[in-house]
Order: C-alpha cells, then structure tokens, then sequence
C-alpha cells in the first residue's frame, strides 16, 4: 500500500520504471513495449548492425507495416501477393520484413489478418497495456496512452537505443490535467473534443508537459473514443496522453492475443487498479472544458489548432492578436484558398478520407456509416475512402455490412493502413483540391503536395461527403441541404 504524498497516473508509471537517476535528474528508464514501423526503423537497425549489436528483448516487440502500403488489393485474384511498385516503399517494407526475421520480432506482413496501423493493432492486440511504458518512432504513439500506458514517440537514435539496451535516458515531464465535464450534444464526438483542447491550448499549450485526460466526459467515453483524444496530445504539444485504466479498460483488454492470461492477468490487475491519480494529486498546470460547450469541429487552416466550429466562419487574420499568429494565419488562408468571413458550411470540397490512427476504428465506421445509410455521396465528390485501421477492424466492419453502406454512398472501400493520412503511399490529394479527412494533421503538404486538408469527425466526413461541403451533421441528420455541384 502506497503511503506518502498522493500521486498521479504518470508519476506511479513513471516511478515504477526507474532504473537509474542521475544527479540532474535525468532517469534512465526501462521500456516494456516498442512498436516498430517500415519509415523510421531502418537506420536503427543498420546502426546496430554496424556496432555489432543485437535487439535485447524482441519479445517485447512489434514490427508492422503502415505508411506505406497502398491500400488497393494485395493479393491477385490467383492468390499471390501484389508487389509495392514504388521503390523505395518496397525498399523500406522488404526490410522492415528482414529486420524483423533477423532479430526475432514479431511482424504482421502485408496480407496478415491483423496488419493494420501500428496504433490500431497495439491497442487491438493488448500490446498495449496500462501502466506499460511504450515506445515508438512515430510522433503519434501517445494514442496508447488512452489504455494508461505512459507513450511517446522517439527518433531513429532512441530506436536503436531500445532496441539494444531496452531503456531510455529521460527527463521527466511537467504535468498537465485537461478535465473536460458534462455529457456531449448530438453529433458531437471525441475528435471534436480533441480539436477542442487543441484550439484551447494552441499547438504548443501542452510542450514540456505529459497530459492526463480527466473528467466525466472521458470517463463516459468508449475505449476508441479514448484512443481518438490520447492520438492528437503530440499536436497540442504534450509528450504523452494519459486515460486512468479503468473497468473499460480491463474489459477491453481481457482475452486481446497478447494480453496477459490467467494469473498473470489476476496480478496485472491488481496493480494496474493502483495506477489512477490518487485524490489530492498536484498537476503544473490545468484546463477545464465543458462539454456542452463542444460543438462539431473542423479545421480552417494549416495546423491542428486553427479549429473552429462547423457554425462558424474563416478568421480574419487581423483579429489575431500576436504577430506570428496573424502571419501563420494570412499563409494558412493563402494555402487553403480560403477568405476571411466565408462560412465554413459554404466550403466546397472534392476528397473525403476516412481513416487514420485518429479515427479508424470500428466506432468511427460505425459512426459515419450511420450518416451515410441510404445516402448518396456528392457528384462534386472525386474521391471518398473508408480505410479501416487495421485487418482486424476490417473484418468487423464487413460483418456488420458497414462496406455495404460505404460502397452503396459512393465510398472506396480499402486495405488497412496509413493511406491518405499522409503522402507517403499512393493515397494522395491532386494540388488544389479539398479533402475532409478524418486524420490529425493539416500540415502544408501534408496530404500531397498543395492538398488541402479539413480536420474533423467521421460523421462530420459522411456529412460532407453527402452534400459536397463542409456541413453540420446535426442539420444533415434532420434536413440534407445540397451544395450546387
Ligand atoms: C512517418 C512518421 C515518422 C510520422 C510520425 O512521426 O508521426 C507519421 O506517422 C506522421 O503522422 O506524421
Ligand atoms: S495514420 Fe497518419 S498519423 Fe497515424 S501513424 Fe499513419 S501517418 Fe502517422
């Protein structure tokens, strides 16, 4: 039994995996998980290679593909698998394969059931447990923190430290508490909470910070909804997202594959129902949000901050205040092809993508399913994409017919994977043109050169995708109203 002074989640965490602290402080700290994707492990490998190192604990780890996939079929109708035509994705994805066989780590191929995103299949697998420390070369690893692991994203050098020594040399964080309270309205959903804390706090409001989620509202929230928040903590600025574990928690996790069994999960138990913040806990900083404030969100410009309600309009960058602001603001709406004062509800678009680490899961499905039964998506509509998360989700969704609704409103219904979340597979947005995509990043760019990305909600997507603009679901459930193609 824990005596002294009352800690929080990450502090317990935190505590529980110190290996050495050194006179400044810096922790070296044991790690219990690492994810491993195609793009940012490579060089990690080869630099262990070259010091003639090897991977101390492969069964601690997880090695499947994402970024670079195609989401198109992959496997030919006589059964063999579809090779990668660009070059250096095959050159990354044939690597991740040998590094993986080399050192005896577990691996997903790209025609395994259970391939998917690596913040998917983590999750999914019970990888990813509460107060596991779990790392990963990707900047959106806190997504793990929604199960109560304390999770971050590390660089190439970091990797081939894990990989080698199992640790991490670290200094602590400072601690952020974002309580949000209160029940959300129709329509409203996690990744409009998230965008929410975003806009409050500003794309570096959470920097030097770990972040712990609190409240009703998230207590309320299903473990995938959880995941969704925990996702974007990196684009408020916060090393980690945590979520307390809680009887959710341990539903969900019970039986997943690599979950603990039997004993080992009595004693899990027991000690991951220690982990919560203990009352009268301190954190360095507080944001409380009320949840009947939350209305559905989408983006306006080029970073995940620029968050406005779907009822709302473009700024005016002479409203803001500080100078970097208003020129970050002027460049974003240049980008965007976007006016001051234009209602957000009067902007056309040509994509929609629905997909992403942020909202791939069988609740985001279901969720723009819901909107789109019995619709039709827009004729201004190029291209619309449902990309489950992972093979796993995929499975799911078909069984429950949700392909059926997506391919009858004019969806393509594809492979597992990063897809159009990033330009990094064949999965991109034509310059010039609008996508409503469920993803967490609106980066110049980012979903192909001279793309134009609107952050929000599957069911604010389905919604645009129905009427060929960005449109408040809340209205398009009672009364559709069309956008002229
Ligand atoms: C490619 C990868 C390293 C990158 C990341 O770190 O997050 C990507 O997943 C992203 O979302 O931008
Ligand atoms: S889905 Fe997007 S945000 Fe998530 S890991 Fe892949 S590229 Fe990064």
């Amino acid at each position: 039994m824990r005596t002294g002074r009352p800690q929080t989640l990450y502090e317990k965490i935190w505590d529980a995996h110190v290996v050495d602290r050194r006179p400044d402080g810096t922790c070296l700290i044991y790690i219990d998980r690492h994810l491993i994707h195609e793009v940012t492990s490579p060089q990690a490998f080869e630099g262990l290679r070259t010091v003639g190192r090897t991977v101390r604990r492969p069964d601690l780890m997880l090695a499947v593909p994402d970024h670079n996939l195609p989401t198109t079929a992959r496997v030919d109708p006589q059964g063999r698998s579809v090779a990668v035509a660009d070059p250096q994705s095959a050159q990354q994805l044939a690597l991740l394969r040998k590094n993986a066989a080399q050192y005896g780590i577990r691996y997903f191929d790209a025609t395994a059931p259970e391939q998917g995103i690596v913040h998917v299949v983590g999750p999914e697998q019970g990888f990813t447990l509460p107060g596991a420390t779990l790392v990963c070369g990707d900047s959106h690893t806190a997504s793990h923190g929604a199960l109560g692991a304390l999770a971050f994203g590390i660089g190439t050098s970091e990797i081939e430290h894990v990989l080698a020594t199992q640790t991490l040399l670290l200094k602590s964080s400072k601690k952020l508490e974002v309580r949000i309270e209160g029940s959300l309205g129709f329509g409203v959903g996690p990744k409009d909470v998230i965008l929410q804390i975003v806009a409050q706090l500003g794309a570096a409001g959470g920097s030097g910070f770990v972040a712990e989620y609190t409240g009703s509202t998230i207590r309320d929230m299903s473990i995938e909804g959880r995941l969704t928040v925990a996702n974007m903590a990196i684009e408020h600025g916060a090393r980690s997202g945590l979520i307390a574990p809680d009887e959710k928690t341990y539903a969900y996790l019970r039986g997943r594959p690599m979950a603990p069994k039997d004993h080992a999960w009595e004693a899990a138990l027991a000690w991951w129902r220690t982990l919560p913040s203990d009352p009268g806990a301190t954190y360095d900083k507080r944001l409380l949000i009320d949840a009947g404030t939350i209305a559905p969100n989408v983006t306006w410009g080029t970073n995940p901050e620029d968050v406005t309600p779907i009822t709302g309009s473009v700024p005016d960058p002479e409203q803001f205040a500080d100078d970097s602001r208003r020129d970050a603001a002027r460049r974003s709406l240049d980008y965007m092809g976007l006016v001051p004062h234009r209602r957000m509800e009067d902007i056309g678009i040509e994509h929609v993508f629905i997909g992403s680490c942020t909202n791939s899961r069988i609740e985001d499905l279901r969720a723009a399913a819901a909107v789109l039964q019995g619709r039709k998506i827009s004729s201004r509509i190029r291209q619309a994409m449902a990309v489950p998360g992972s093979g796993l989700v995929k499975r799911q969704a078909e069984e429950e017919g949700l392909d059926r609704i997506f391919i009858e409103s004019g969806f393509q219904w594809r492979e597992p994977g990063c897809s159009a979340c990033l330009g990094m597979n064949p999965d991109r947005i034509p310059a010039g043109e609008r996508c409503a995509s469920t993803s967490n990043r609106n980066f110049v760019g980012r979903q192909g050169p001279g793309s134009r990305t609107h952050l929000l909600s599957p069911a604010m997507a389905a919604a645009a995708a129905v009427t060929g603009r960005l449109a408040d679901v809340r209205e398009l459930m009672g009364n559709a109203r069309e956008l002229t193609p």
